[in-house]
């Protein structure tokens, strides 16, 4: 049955990030709390966010992904974040104050693993818990696979082959790249283990499949954190672009869904630097962002039977992590 009429809200449940330099240390404080992130890493990623000016892509991507999919849809739609204003809970208490009862959560992650899926799950369940009738959350299922996701980087992945020089075109690699995560956090993701990685190649070959021919294609991993003594899944995209036997390469970052400092810190700057270095002609598909079969996905996600929520057994927090902080719950 469609589940579009049990819904009041939409709720986009995005990462969240600073809009002003005052604003980066204490959203990085907020995202690795509890996290045992190095301090010496988190002063390097401080630094990538001043270069920009203190300022994330990321919520101007949610206001502009929330201004495309309100016209499309017929419920009224919030946004809260997991790390930085608007703070989930914060939305959560105008969605009880407006009367909303029944929500569906689209989050701005396609992918299961803690960090990508359960993470955005308990974070919700904290924000419900601090406030008094707060609605109730159903969140959206996984999109990897979706057509509506594969058509925006199928469509983006061929915009990018166009900016290489035109004798490299047929030759291109395509070098799909995803968010690092431990190797542990990996092993456990998805109801059997191992989902995070096995979603992340079911959704590059299905872009390869919509590109048509037969062009060679890689899955490799960056913006790795944490400490160095854990492992993290490999190779980085840099180690890997340097040693690549291609005439030229597409970036195609299908971990995210959003030009955000991940991507444009670690691919634009990082990345296209190396590749300068060593004369690799590189150009960068754009992730789904506001493309109109993307935002479109929403709308029929809403309309799909109401999903099975995750096992509670599924994309466990990895057992390493300290408690949080006195009072640090209403940040997740
Ligand atoms: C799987 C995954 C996604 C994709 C799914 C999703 O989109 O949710 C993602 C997205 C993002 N990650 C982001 C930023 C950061 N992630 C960090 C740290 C970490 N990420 C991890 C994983 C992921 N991260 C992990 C395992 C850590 C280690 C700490 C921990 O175990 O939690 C750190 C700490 C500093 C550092 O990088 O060391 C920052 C600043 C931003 C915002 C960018 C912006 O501001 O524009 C976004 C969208
Ligand atoms: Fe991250």
């Amino acid at each position: 049955m469609n589940a579009m009429g049990t819904y009041d809200a939409l709720l986009v449940v995005s990462f969240g990030g600073p809009e002003k330099p005052d604003d980066v240390m204490p959203f990085l404080e907020n995202v690795v709390r509890g996290r045992g992130i190095p301090r010496e890493r988190l002063l390097e990623v401080e630094a990538h966010y001043q270069r920009f000016g203190g300022m994330s892509p990321i919520n101007q991507q949610c206001r502009d992904l929330i201004a495309a999919i309100e016209p499309t849809i017929d419920l009224p739609v919030y946004w809260g974040n997991r790390n930085w204003h608007p703070y989930l809970e914060d939305t959560l208490r105008q969605m009880a104050a407006d009367g909303v009862r029944r929500a569906a959560a689209f989050v701005t992650a396609a992918y299961s693993s803690y960090s990508a899926c359960r993470q955005y799950i308990d974070d919700i369940a904290l924000a419900r818990a601090a406030v008094e009738g707060a609605p109730e959350i159903v969140k959206l299922r996984h999109y990897f696979d979706h057509p509506g996701f594969v058509a925006a980087m199928v469509d983006h992945t061929r915009a990018a082959l166009e900016e290489l020089p035109a004798e490299h075109r047929d030759a291109a690699r395509l070098v799909f790249t995803a968010h690092s995560i431990p190797v542990s956090m990996a092993a456990t993701s998805g109801p059997g283990g191992g989902a995070y990685e096995a979603q992340l190649r079911r959704t590059a070959s299905l872009i390869a499949a919509g590109l048509g021919g037969d062009r060679p294609w890689d899955l490799v991993w960056q913006s790795r954190s944490g400490a160095p003594h854990i492992p993290w899944l490999e190779p980085d995209v840099c180690d890997h672009l340097g040693g690549i036997d291609a005439p030229a390469v597409v970036l195609v970052p299908i971990g995210f869904v959003s030009d955000h400092m991940e991507v444009v810190y670690d691919l634009d700057v990082e990345a296209a630097e190396l590749a300068g270095k060593i004369g690799l002609p590189l150009a960068r598909a754009a992730t789904a962002g506001t493309h109109p079969r993307f935002v479109a996905m929403v709308g029929e996600l809403l309309a799909e039977p109401e999903p099975v929520a995750c096992a509670a057994t599924c994309c466990p927090a990895p057992a390493r992590r300290t408690a949080p902080a006195p009072g640090a719950g209403r940040h997740g």
